[in-house]
């Protein structure tokens, strides 16, 4: 299966709880290529994990659009979003104990992802043992998941993510529980995945350093795209409505109301600070 393009069109989702609405997504706008590997940065509750449950299919988005690949989510009745999670797209939830049957084999666990994709007409599956030489796991097969180290566990749960070999895969925070030998040998697994199967993959991270390395980071603040990281340079991004989001780091030095003179010369634009003017 080749890599999947994603694309978010003004994508809103609002949880509706006793104690009143939350907006957890407010007009998210991301195209993201096929092949492409990226990092969703952010601090706690800006909304990471609400945008990959929507990208898995597993919630809805309350307005704008959300495609994978040529499926528009929204569209998908429930039966049909469950297939594609089997298939298509692969999911790594956060604590690699959540994705694996901890008492028996890596290989059984493996097989057991594989089942809806072997149903499937079309779909060619690799055998668990290549699954497990992608993740740099060769030859732990018979090993009990309860058995291995917490990195092991980690890219086991990696394994079963990409079982059924999907086009994109989403990860949520793979990192976080690791030290500095897991964390690498996790996203050196990542990169193999990528790089052997062309995979899309979408990492969820509140750690900047696995954003740098992944090549692609998309900052998430307050339920918006903030700003971007590519290939170790900074870029602000202009949403949807308009707004334009600032990385961090430099956000301070342009406190709300500052100014932009706006140059065009021979159709090309060109911005100029114009100091600090708050309006009244
Ligand atoms: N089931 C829910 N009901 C109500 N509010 C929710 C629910 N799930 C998340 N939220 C709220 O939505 C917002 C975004 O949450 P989300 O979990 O997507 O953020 P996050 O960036 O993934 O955070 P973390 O890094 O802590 O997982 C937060 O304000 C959170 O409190």
């Amino acid at each position: 299966m080749n890599g999947l393009a994603v694309a978010c069109r003004r994508v809103v989702h609002i949880y509706r709880a006793e104690a009143g609405d939350v907006v957890a997504l407010a007009g998210v706008d991301l195209s993201i290529g096929p092949g492409e590997m990226l990092a969703l940065v952010g601090p706690s509750g800006s909304g990471k994990s609400t945008l990959v449950a929507l990208l898995s299919g597993l919630m809805r988005a309350s307005a704008g659009r959300v495609n994978v690949g040529t499926y528009d989510l929204g569209k998908l009745t429930e039966a049909e979003l469950a297939r594609l999670r089997g298939t298509l797209i692969g999911v790594v939830l956060q604590g690699a104990a959540r994705n694996l049957l901890s008492y028996t084999t890596l290989h059984r666990n493996i097989w057991l992802a594989q089942r809806r994709a072997a149903r499937t007409a079309g779909i060619e599956l690799d055998h668990p043992d290549r699954i497990l030489d992608l993740v740099g796991l060769p030859g732990q097969g018979r090993a009990r998941i309860d058995d291995l180290a917490p990195g092991a566990r980690q890219r086991a749960a990696l394994a079963v993510g990409i079982a059924a070999g999907p086009g994109l895969l989403l990860v949520d925070e793979p990192t976080s529980q690791l030290d500095s030998t897991g964390r690498d040998e996790v996203l050196t697994a990542l990169e193999t995945v990528n790089s052997e199967r062309g995979t899309t993959i979408v990492v969820v991270t509140h750690d900047a350093a696995v954003g740098a390395r992944l090549g692609r980071a998309v900052t998430i603040r307050d339920g918006r795209v903030g700003a971007e990281g590519r290939d170790g340079q900074d870029f602000a991004v202009v949403a949807g409505d308009g707004t334009v989001q600032l990385p961090p780091d430099v956000l301070g030095a342009f406190p709300p109301g500052t100014l932009f003179t706006v140059e065009r010369e021979d159709g090309a634009v060109t911005f100029v600070v114009g100091g600090t003017q708050p309006r009244e």
